[in-house]
C-alpha cells in the first residue's frame, strides 16, 4: 500500500481551507501506487485525489507536471485536472510534504487487458504525444541513461544477491546501451509509465491516462517501447504478439512511426525493460521491511530484457509490414 506519509483530519481540513471545494465528508488512503502517497477524499462536492510527493519526486518538478496536465487536458487529453487553490497556486503542503488536489478520473484499470485494450492504449498514447506538442516547460528524462547508471552503481554491489551473475550481465547491457542508443529520433512529451495501473477504462472504453510524475522530454517510441514492455507480456513471461500488433497499430493509426523508429524499437525496449529493472532492483534492495508497500519484482524485467536482446526486428513486436 502507497502511503507513506500519514495525514491527521484536522491538518487535512486546515489544507483544504486553502481551496474551494466544499465540505470533507470523509477520506481515506489508497492501497495502490508504489510512489507517492495518495487519499481519496469525498466533499459536499466532487470526489477528489489528494497526493503527497514522496521520494522520487523532486519539488522543482511539480509546475512541469502539473502545468502538463492542464495542458493535456485543455488539448483534449482525458486526465486529472490539478485543482488551483484561492491563491491561484497549484502545490500545497501538507503533512511536510509537497501535496496537491487533482480531480477525481472516473474508471478502473485493467487486470486482464486484452488486445483490444492495447489498441485503445496505442491510440491515447499517440494522442497524448501530439497533444504535449507545444508545452513550455522542458523536464529532461532523469531515468534515461545517466540516470540508469547512477541507479546501478548503488545496486551493482548487492544485485548477485537476487540473482549469481546479474552484476556482469546488467553492466555489459548498460554499456551495449550506451554505444547503442539512438539520437536522432522524433521527441517530445512522454507519459514514460504508462503501465496498466495508469490508464483508466470505463467498459471496454479507455476513459483517461493519470500518474504523470515521470513525464519528461524524450524520444516519443521509447514511450512505445515502455507500452509494449508493460501491456504486451503475459504472466508467464511470454510476448504476446497479438497484443503488440494491436498496440503498435493503435499508435500508428494517430501517429504513424518512421522507418528509423521503427528499426530502433528492440534497443528502445531493452532500454526501457532496463529502466524498469533498475528501478525495482534499487526499491528491492532498499526499502525496509514491513514498509507499507507492495515491492516490484526486477527479475520480470530482467525476463523482458533478455527477451529484447534476441529480438532481430521489429517485425517480432506484430508490426504490420
Ligand atoms: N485522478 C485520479 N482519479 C481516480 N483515481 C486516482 C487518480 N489518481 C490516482 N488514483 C488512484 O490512486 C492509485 C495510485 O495512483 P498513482 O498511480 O498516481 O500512484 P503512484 O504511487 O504514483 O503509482 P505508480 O506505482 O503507478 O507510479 C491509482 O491506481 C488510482 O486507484
Ligand atoms: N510502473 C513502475 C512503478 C512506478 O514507477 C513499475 O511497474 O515498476
Amino acid at each position: 500500500m502507497a502511503v507513506y506519509t500519514d495525514i491527521t483530519e484536522d491538518d487535512l481540513k486546515r489544507f483544504l481551507t486553502e481551496y474551494d471545494v466544499g465540505e470533507l465528508t470523509s477520506y481515506k488512503g489508497i492501497a495502490e501506487g508504489v510512489e507517492n502517497s495518495n487519499f481519496l477524499l469525498h466533499t459536499t462536492r466532487d470526489p477528489l485525489i489528494l497526493t503527497l510527493y514522496e521520494k522520487r519526486v523532486e519539488k522543482a518538478d511539480l509546475p512541469f507536471f502539473l502545468g502538463l496536465m492542464q495542458h493535456l487536458s485543455a488539448k483534449g487529453l482525458s486526465c486529472p485536472l490539478p485543482l488551483p487553490r484561492r491563491d491561484g497556486q497549484l502545490l500545497g503542503e501538507l503533512s511536510g510534504r509537497p501535496a496537491a488536489l487533482i480531480s477525481f478520473l472516473e474508471g478502473m484499470w485493467l487486470r486482464k487487458p486484452e488486445a483490444r485494450h492495447c489498441r485503445e492504449v496505442g491510440r491515447a498514447l499517440a494522442e497524448m504525444h501530439l497533444a504535449g506538442e507545444g508545452f513550455e516547460i522542458v523536464r529532461p528524462n532523469a531515468l534515461s541513461l545517466e540516470g540508469w547508471k547512477t541507479l546501478w552503481a548503488k545496486s551493482a554491489d548487492r544485485a548477485d544477491e537476487v540473482e549469481t551473475g546479474l552484476q556482469d550481465e546488467v553492466t555489459a547491457e548498460l554499456e551495449y546501451l550506451e554505444a547503442h542508443w539512438p539520437k536522432d529520433l522524433p521527441a517530445g512529451v512522454i507519459h514514460a509509465d504508462l503501465f496498466q495501473d495508469n490508464v483508466f477504462f470505463l467498459g471496454d472504453n479507455l476513459s483517461g491516462l493519470i500518474d504523470f510524475y515521470f513525464a519528461c522530454n524524450d524520444l516519443l517510441a521509447y514511450d512505445v517501447a515502455i507500452c509494449l514492455n508493460a501491456w504486451c507480456f503475459e504472466k508467464d513471461g511470454s510476448y504476446n504478439v497479438t497484443k503488440g500488433s494491436a498496440m503498435l497499430d493503435g499508435y500508428a493509426s494517430v501517429r504513424p512511426l518512421s522507418p528509423d523508429e521503427v528499426a530502433a524499437l528492440p534497443v528502445l525496449a531493452r532500454g526501457s525493460a532496463l529502466r524498469f529493472f533498475l528501478t525495482r532492483l534499487y526499491d528491492w534492495l532498499t526499502t525496509p521491511a514491513g514498509a507499507l508497500v507492495v515491492k516490484k519484482d526486477p527479475l520480470e524485467y530482467l525476463r523482458k530484457l533478455r527477451f529484447h536482446r534476441q529480438v532481430r526486428s521489429a517485425t517480432e513486436y506484430g508490426l504490420s509490414a
